[in-house]
């Protein structure tokens, strides 16, 4: 056996242990390659100066810095981008579970290229183990010193035999391309491009091709040429043009050409002094075989700019070349060096005409003033990437698709991308073995009356969460009889019942958990609200967050003498609640969250589905004033316990916001006692070393059930559909509370109240929406002795009376 087959085997039997699935091991592997660039970045930086002679802050700047947002940001997303995606339904698969499930595809190749040696190998390595796969890596031979510490150093961080590391050349290549993979992602030329894809091809494993090409890179008049020349300076010759993505040539009239030149020249000499080659910000051509590859490129053209070089250093000084026709040798292929040839266009006609003629690029860059002309180029060409007035930064931007289109490559990654890149996304569809009444309309004999029906149940598309459902599935177990039953009545096109098809405007889009830290930071509590301030206190939420405007918003003012009591709400089931562990407390900047494990579960009350724990919080007042959400008959309580629990099987409030009973709330009330409770005490020590947004501490030895009652003591509790008290106020909340209070003494709640600070360093003090609006909302508050059989029905009856009421049924 190879040494090359030895390690695919090897990988694959790893992989066959299953180990390089579960979530945890995958974040494990991800904070080892974290902690490989905290502790080697020294290492790692003097290959990188051997290899291309960048400095360390270059190396820093271009290579590990993004390294280190994408593992951030897969560490921190994963769980989510992991977890099972419930997808949009239509009539006919309205009670089933439908879902994405992301899996691991397997084994996979990542051959890296040389020219950002660590960029290229280890952010595909990164998608590959978020996404659970086992990954043969092979850097770039030409990088002979980065290759060396990459094999040195990854199987000393990162599951060896999960992820080895082989070094070559030529050969070792075509010897690993020869062994079995469930994918390749290839970083490098065209040419060797096409040779990956048909050994690929012969096991129909699928690829990643990252290729470059000819970036171009168009100047308008109509823009200001001295930055635009910078800009274009620094992308061209940042680590001496050997980037994918640096602008190969410029297009622009002939009258703004010697402008162009001067302000080149400038940006030239202001990022690396009169004498290049002694700068250390510049860096080398990769190797003696580059070195004249681009030397001969220059044959033919006329040099406007540097040309100076030195074959035994590898140094080739920037170089701007004028008056390029399209036949010139330097037109003829990527120059990937740091040649910038300017070619003479009439205008953005002739511009679009030339770029389209080429092979679709890996970026295009357009420089402007004038929006038309960037809508032009966007709307009449096409490329990987697409930059107005700037270079090279798409790269560093997690949530943008990075991948060329055509010649350029196939395929893209980074963020989420390169975890969806390498993941299976099987479609999952879960049925139930009743309701066959329904599936008649399929099966044969086919009718014209059973199409129109299934014309209407598979046209229709909905997204009405789970009370919805319940609603639609008694609907169609009428439709299972009138099709069984009734086929001499004449199908109607035009049935009294109608389905609001669902579209994006509906609701909320789902937002991302980064951009809910991204917008957290505009809303604020009344308490922290000054007239100087540009933060939105509670009543200008809805401004920014618009379901917190929705007709279902939380908390609300229960009048006791309103509610309904209702004997479908039987008690609840906790599971876990009593076991001992450690707990992490983090300020949040609003308020501070007691993370629980998703082991904790809560089934009955009524709830439909099974729920996971997520956290829980206080939502209290300051100085003495109360600080409870909901009120009872205008009654606000010193404080107010919430326990979020997710609906299974989504994984996070982003996946549950659709669905009208995705999140199950659990609150309780305080009510002030004249002694401690004790058990708070761990709660309240911890939130003093949590004072400051973002600090968090660890709880050890907690238990759940030593601060609520045990659940056969919680059979009495009001019931109502909202939202999150918080924005977004997503509308997705089946809310509890409970009529049994628990103790707090005033001494604990000034300690409570005086410890931690929002994120704007005040005192965190009077954190709770005021109450808002019932609109039309029942209460409901159970009996003691409810059955569970009636759990369906009551949620049938919520749902119709919602449904109703929002017009989804007329
Ligand atoms: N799209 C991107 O993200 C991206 C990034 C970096 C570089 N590039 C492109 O890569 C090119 C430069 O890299 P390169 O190709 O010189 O890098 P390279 O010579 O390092 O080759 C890339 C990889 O292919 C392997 N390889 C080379 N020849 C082979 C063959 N005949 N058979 C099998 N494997 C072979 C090498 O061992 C190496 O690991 C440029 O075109 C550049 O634009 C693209
Ligand atoms: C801040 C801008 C970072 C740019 C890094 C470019 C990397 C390109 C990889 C392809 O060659």
């Amino acid at each position: 056996m190879s040494r090359e087959q030895q390690a695919v085997a090897r990988a694959r039997k790893a992989f066959e242990t299953g180990r390089s699935k579960s979530v945890e091991h995958r974040i494990r592997q991800l904070k080892n390659l974290q902690r490989l660039f905290t502790e080697k970045q020294s290492v790692i930086s003097a290959a990188v100066k051997k290899d291309l002679n960048k400095s360390e802050v270059g190396t820093q700047l271009y290579e590990t810095l993004g390294l280190e947002g994408e593992l951030n940001t897969a560490i921190n997303h994963l769980k989510e981008w992991a977890a099972p995606r419930p997808v949009e339904k239509n009539l006919l698969t309205i009670s089933d579970t439908v879902y994405i499930k992301p899996e691991p595809l397997g084994v996979v190749l990542i051959i890296g290229a040389w020219n950002y040696p660590w960029a290229v190998t280890i952010q595909p390595l990164i998608g590959a183990i978020a996404a659970g796969n086992a990954a043969v890596i092979k850097p770039s031979e030409v990088c002979v010193h980065t290759a060396k510490v990459m094999e040195d150093l990854l199987p000393l961080y990162i599951d060896k035999e999960l992820y080895p590391v082989v070094t070559g050349g030529v050969p070792e290549t075509q010897e690993l391309l020869r062994q079995r993979f469930d994918h390749i992602f290839y970083t490098g030329n065209s040419v060797v491009g096409k040779l990956i894809m048909e050994a690929a091809a012969k096991n129909l494993t699928p690829v990643t091709l990252e290729l470059g090409g000819k970036s171009p890179c168009y100047i308008d008049k109509n823009c200001d040429l001295t930055i635009a020349c910078r800009r274009v300076a620094w992308g061209k010759y940042t680590n001496c043009g050997q980037t994918c993505i640096a602008p190969d040539y410029i297009l622009c009239e002939p009258s703004i050409q010697d402008r162009v030149i001067e302000e080149v020249k400038k940006a030239i000499k202001e990022f690396y002094t009169d004498n290049p080659k002694t700068c250390p910000d510049y860096g080398r051509i990769i190797n003696q075989r580059h070195f004249k590859r681009i030397m001969n490129m220059l044959e033919g053209s006329t040099v406007a700019a540097g040309g100076d070089n030195e074959e035994s250093d590898c140094y080739i000084a920037p170089t701007v070349l004028r008056d390029v026709k399209p036949e010139a040798k330097v037109m003829q292929e990527e120059i990937f060096g740091p040649l910038l040839p300017i070619l003479s266009v009439s205008g953005l006609d002739e511009a679009i005409k030339f770029i389209n003629k080429g092979e679709k690029p890996l970026a295009l860059y357009c420089f402007s003033s004038d929006n038309k002309v960037i809508n032009r180029m966007t709307d009449e060409t096409s490329s990987g990437g697409f930059l107005a007035n700037d270079c090279l930064v798409h790269f560093s931007v997690g949530s943008l698709p990075f991948g060329g289109v055509g010649n350029s490559g196939m395929g893209c990654y980074h963020g989420k991308y390169s975890f969806d890149q390498l993941s299976h996304l099987r479609s999952c569809l879960i049925k139930k073995l009743n309701m066959e009444g329904v599936n008649s309309m399929r099966y044969p004999p086919h009718t014209p009356k059973k199409l129109g029906w299934a014309r209407f149940f598979i046209l229709n598309s909905v997204d009405l969460g789970w009370v919805g459902r319940m609603a639609l599935l008694a609907v169609m177990a009428v439709v299972a009889a009138v099709v069984l039953q009734t086929t001499s009545v004449p199908f109607k096109e035009k049935s009294n019942v109608h389905f609001k098809p669902f579209h994006q405007g509906d609701s909320e889009p789902i937002r991302s958990a980064s951009h809910r830290t991204a917008v957290s930071a505009q809303w604020c509590y009344q308490s922290q609200y000054s007239c100087d301030d540009t933060c939105r206190d509670p009543i200008r939420w809805a401004a920014q967050f618009p379901s917190c405007g929705g007709l279902r918003q939380s908390p609300i003012n229960i009048v006791s003498t309103k509610v309904h009591v209702n004997s479908a709400l039987p008690p609840f089931n906790f599971i876990g609640h009593t076991n001992t562990i450690n707990i992490t407390v983090e300020n949040k900047g609003h308020s501070a969250h007691f993370a629980l494990p998703q082991s904790f579960r809560l089934t009955g009350g009524a709830l439909p589905g099974h729920y996971r724990a997520a956290q829980f919080h206080f939502h209290w007042g300051g100085n003495g004033r109360p600080g409870s959400e909901h009120t009872i008959d205008g009654e606000q309580f010193p404080m107010e316990l919430h326990i979020v629990h997710i609906k299974e099987p989504y994984g996070s409030l982003a996946e549950a916001e659709h669905d009208m009973a995705g999140i199950a709330l659990l609150a309780f009330l305080f009510e002030e006692s004249s002694d401690d409770n004790p058990h708070l005490d761990s709660l309240i020590a911890s939130l003093g070393r949590v004072k400051n947004n973002g600090s968090s501490t660890v709880i050890p030895n907690f238990r759940l059930s030593d601060i609520i009652p045990s659940d056969k003591d919680l059979f009495s509790y009001y019931r109502y559909v909202g939202s999150m008290t918080t924005p977004g106020c997503e509308q997705a909340v089946a809310w509890t509370l409970f009529h049994r209070t628990l103790p707090i003494s005033s001494r604990q709640l000034d300690a409570i109240t005086q410890q931690c600070r929002f994120w704007t360093g005040q005192p965190m003090t009077d954190i709770f929406r005021p109450t808002q609006p019932l609109d039309g909302r029942v209460v409901y508050r159970s009996k003691a002795g409810a059955a569970l059989g009636g759990v369906m029905h009551w949620w049938v009856g919520v749902s119709s009376v919602l449904l109703g009421r929002t017009g989804l049924i007329h």
